[in-house]
């Protein structure tokens, strides 16, 4: 046990999947895996072991936001020896083209996370997701036919602005989408030595407004749960 997550020694796997919603976790492995047992339910935020196509994969909740995924990544790595995370999350794109329900592949995450600075010191860089999986997520969705979009995104500490121009400089460098967790992931990952890697679906557009209705959120979100089940 850790100090907050509940499973013993040896039931969590070296390939876990992360989302800020634990339910998400638990229809994952509900629906996705098979012989899922659930290891961790301190704070509710459901964790669960299970097998897919043979291999041996948990799926846990992080809660939302960098200081909440900060404590379970590092509880994953130090506690439990986990080798890849993979997290499967929403955004909101800020790219006016990008369609709901558009999956995303991070491939770096700048942030304006105040802990994000508190671990690492030069905030401004994009920090990169693990280049080998991010390759490996590219051709398995050329492989299943699942459309993606690869790009930039931004980890961001506050989801909701007051600032009207909050995006106009991310968006003229490119960034795809706003989150809150992947910055975080990516840093503690390299810095040790693990692969991470965030899958996206777009459940809203902040620029064009529109917001995905929960049919279409689930279809999405299947879609990425499916590509992220094939790289773990
Ligand atoms: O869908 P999840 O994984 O929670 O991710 C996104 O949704 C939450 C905000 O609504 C934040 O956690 C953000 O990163
Ligand atoms: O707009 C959004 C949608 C999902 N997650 C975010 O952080 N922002």
């Amino acid at each position: 046990m850790s100090l907050h997550i509940g499973a013993k020694p040896g039931e969590i796997a070296e390939t876990v999947l992360i989302s800020g919603d634990p339910i998400r976790a638990r229809n994952i492995a509900e629906n996705m895996l098979s012989d899922a047992i659930c290891f961790n339910e301190v704070r509710g935020m459901l964790g669960f072991t299970g097998f897919y196509k043979g291999k041996c994969i948990s799926v846990m909740g992080t809660g939302m936001g960098i200081p909440s995924t900060a404590i379970y990544v590092h509880e994953f790595i130090h506690s439990y020896g986990v080798k890849k995370i993979i997290r499967v999350g929403t955004c909101g794109a800020i790219q006016p083209e990008l369609e709901l329900g558009q999956l995303i592949l991070a491939e770096a995450a700048y942030t304006d996370s105040a802990t994000h600075r508190l671990y690492y010191q030069d905030p401004d860089l994009a920090v990169p997701a693990h280049a080998q999986l991010l390759e490996q997520a590219k051709e398995t969705a050329v492989r299943l036919q699942i459309q993606v979009r690869i790009g930039p995104i931004f980890t961001s500490d506050i989801f909701y602005s007051e600032d009207a121009n909050r995006w106009d400089h991310w968006i003229k460098k490119g960034v795809l989408a706003v989150e809150m967790e992947t910055s975080i992931l990516y840093s503690l990952a390299a810095r040790n030595q693990i692969e991470a890697l965030t899958l996206l679906s777009v459940s809203d557009n902040i620029i064009t407004e529109k917001l995905t209705t929960a049919q279409e959120r689930e279809h999405a979100s299947r879609e990425m749960m499916h590509l992220a089940l094939e790289i773990a």
